[in-house]
């Protein structure tokens, strides 16, 4: 088993590496808080056992003698008693939420979890990795002050006493779990807060000082200056449990350095033994060098559900991918689409309400995109109702959004990156990815807003001509399939009349404002590696697809910036400042790891479901998409560049 490989190791609980800081000592405090809350003593925790049991080891092994451990996990939650889980914690999941069995990832999780071990977990998306944490979190800081668990606790509480942390990349996720988190605790006295970027600081800071903390749920930037201003008054010497969310995602940049600022400023582990837990549905090879400074590694486990072999994506949901002829069809096949989804699900009484999230990877195209759907509904060209989030929003309009697409039975949402990780939409039935996402687990976790909890749905893959390479590296051994169903993915537009749904995106991007357009047409240079070919491609967009005379104006200094070669561009001496757009993902560490065999972290990396093709694997000859449109557009086609089928055996050629 694995956790035997970490027996050999001699590195002592919490001393890890550059992101702890100098021991400190233990203050009278934090010796009162340090109450062991597992119930059996395993050979393994030899090391973690000295700094762990400290004064109350005599205690810990009565009552280990008195509450001897299952012999099996506990796979029913109101069996936690068994396992000392507070009654109130598990009335609020049974009684309040309606949950009796656990999830395979929450039963793996939550049994060692208990026992204080650090962890490491990978469950596909959907599957209920935030109670797997949130659970054991919230006992362990019972466990350690039994006082929180009555209801006066709430009025004791205090902003510099926060007794757990969870971090999340994204406002919306770190929301979400705070629901949660305070549907969970709404029998005890904990008291849950969340912090998050693009909020009023001082009103979150003048609402915790005032209501106190105990479990606080943050973004990286924002827990960060928090902890690092001397005035705010957030402190937390008592730290018994620091989550990290879609932990592979706090590896973008900036986040890792927050995240060690953030580390630096927390008691030091070898005088306040923490709970570490990281979780994801994807574990890329640098999460492990994540896991080696963050958890103990003479006492952590890595908790794997999805078997070898197996995909990170649902089998339930099928995936499509349509490649597009030019940008310019990308519209008119996404309304071909929608339209046709929407319509079978209310043509059939049995299947679920339309719900759609589309994403785009620039939030300006999230904003062209959210203009021409909100023109669609108002002229009655769709009946179904459409929400944006993107991050030029503000944070109020982006969780009203959120919130109003949560409660939609049938709705679209228009998305950046934003709510690709961990957001719960009920009863999404269609993702719609559009364009090559940044990266495979993004292609992942997007999807993975549908067919959450078991039920149904699917995915499609919109791919403009410049994508098609790169998305079938990316995305090979996935068990995707190529579909020819949308008649405008193919449509010519080179001359005379437009088709009618071409037509429909002309007359409504002519009630867009000219700057949305123009910034739309920039940020799709951002990642493109293919900027000649797409330059020629947009500019037969902008000019049929628009009706512009010409594409938006760009600067000669952008232009060679960008390294976009001046043909088919239209350059203007003054930039007309449609500034370059990022988007939301941002770029990502390619940090590799030690190969050391003594390590034990590299079982982990082994056990980490990829489901990345053997890196040996070449092209196998893909379907080659024949020409239809009268203009120029990129190479590839007809390429046998495609991988034939993926590792699993699950999908067909594309
Ligand atoms: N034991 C359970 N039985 C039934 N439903 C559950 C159970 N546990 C959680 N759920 C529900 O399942 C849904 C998905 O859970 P959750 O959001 O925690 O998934 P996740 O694995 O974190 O997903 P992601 O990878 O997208 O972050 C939620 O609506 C949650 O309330």
């Amino acid at each position: 088993m694995f956790r035997q490989a970490l027996r050999s190791c001699v590195r002592p609980a919490g001393s890890l590496v550059s992101l702890a800081r100098a021991p400190t000592g233990l203050s009278a405090v934090t010796r009162q808080n340090l109450r062991p809350v597992y119930r059996s003593v395993t050979p393994l925790k030899s090391i973690a056992n000295t700094y762990r049991l400290y004064s109350d080891e005599a205690a810990a092994v009565q009552e280990e003698i008195s509450h001897p451990a299952p012999a099996r996990d506990v796979v029913n939650f109101k069996d936690l008693t068994q396992v000392g889980v507070h009654g109130s914690l598990i009335d609020a999941i049974v009684r309040d939420m309606g949950y009796e069995s656990m999830t395979p990832v929450q039963s793996k999780t939550i049994n060692p979890a208990l026992k204080g071990t650090d962890i490491v977990a990978q469950a596909k998306t959907g599957t209920g990795k935030t109670i797997a944490f949130l659970l054991p979190m919230l006992n362990r800081m019972i466990s350690e002050d039994p006082t929180l668990a009555s209801r006066g606790a709430s009025r004791r509480a205090r902003s510099d006493d926060i007794r757990g942390i969870i971090l999340s990349p994204t406002r919306e996720l770190a929301e979400q779990i705070a629901v949660e988190a305070r549907r969970l605790t709404r029998n005890t006295g904990l008291v849950v807060q969340s912090a998050v970027g693009g909020t009023n600081k001082t009103q979150m800071l003048r609402q915790t000082q005032r209501q106190g903390c105990h479990l606080l749920v943050a973004t990286p930037g924002r827990l960060n200056d928090l902890l690092q201003d001397t005035r705010s008054g957030i402190d937390a010497p008592n730290l018994a449990a620091l989550v990290l969310d879609e932990a592979d995602r706090m590896l973008d940049v900036g986040f890792e350095q927050e995240l060690n600022q953030i580390i630096e400023q927390l008691p030091d582990p070898s005088t306040k033994v923490r709970q570490t837990m990281l979780v994801s549905a994807t574990i890329p090879d640098d999460v492990i060098r994540l896991a080696r400074s963050m958890v103990r590694a003479d006492d952590f486990e890595f908790v794997q559900t999805i078997p070898e072999n197996e995909s990170l994506t649902h089998d339930k949901v099928p995936q499509n991918v349509v490649p597009i002829s030019s940008w310019a069809n990308v519209f008119p096949t996404l309304f071909e689409l929608l339209d046709r989804e929407a319509a079978k699900t209310a043509e059939n009484p049995d299947s679920p309400p339309f719900k759609a999230i589309v994403y785009f990877n620039t939030t300006s195209m999230v904003e062209l995109a959210g203009e021409v759907a909100f023109s669609r509904k108002r002229e009655g060209l769709s009946n179904v109702s459409s929400f944006s989030i993107q991050s030029k929003l503000t944070q109020v309009q982006r969780s009203r959004a959120a919130e109003m697409f949560r409660k939609a039975r049938s709705a679209i949402l228009l998305s950046s990156d934003v709510t690709a990780r961990g957001m719960d939409f009920p009863n999404v039935t269609h993702v719609i990815q559009v364009d090559v996402p940044r990266s495979r687990e993004d292609y992942i976790h997007r999807l993975g807003r549908t067919g959450r909890q078991g039920k149904e749905g699917e995915g499609w893959l919109l791919l403009p001509p410049q994508g098609v390479q790169s998305a079938r590296r990316m995305l090979a051994g996935l068990p995707i399939k190529q579909n020819a169903s949308l008649e405008s993915a193919e449509a010519d537009i080179g001359a005379g009349d437009l088709p009618p749904l071409h037509q429909q995106f002309q007359d409504l991007s002519r009630r867009v404002p000219r700057n949305i357009l123009g910034s739309a047409y920039t940020s799709l240079f951002g990642a493109s590696g293919q900027k000649q070919e797409l330059a020629r491609d947009l500019y037969h967009w902008a000019t049929r697809g628009w009706g512009w005379a010409q594409p938006p104006g760009v600067s000669a200094k952008w232009a060679h910036q960008m390294n976009i070669p001046a043909s088919h561009l239209n350059i203007q001496d003054r930039s007309q400042n449609y500034s370059r757009d990022r988007g939301d993902g941002g770029d990502r560490f390619s940090g590799s790891d030690q190969d050391e065999s003594s390590d034990p972290f590299e079982a982990m990396g082994r056990q980490a479901r990829s489901d990345r093709p053997p890196p040996s694997r070449g092209f196998q000859g893909g379907r080659g998409y024949g020409r239809s449109g009268g203009h120029s557009r990129s190479g590839g086609y007809g390429r046998n560049d495609g991988y034939r089928r993926d590792r699993n055996s699950q999908s067909s050629s594309w």
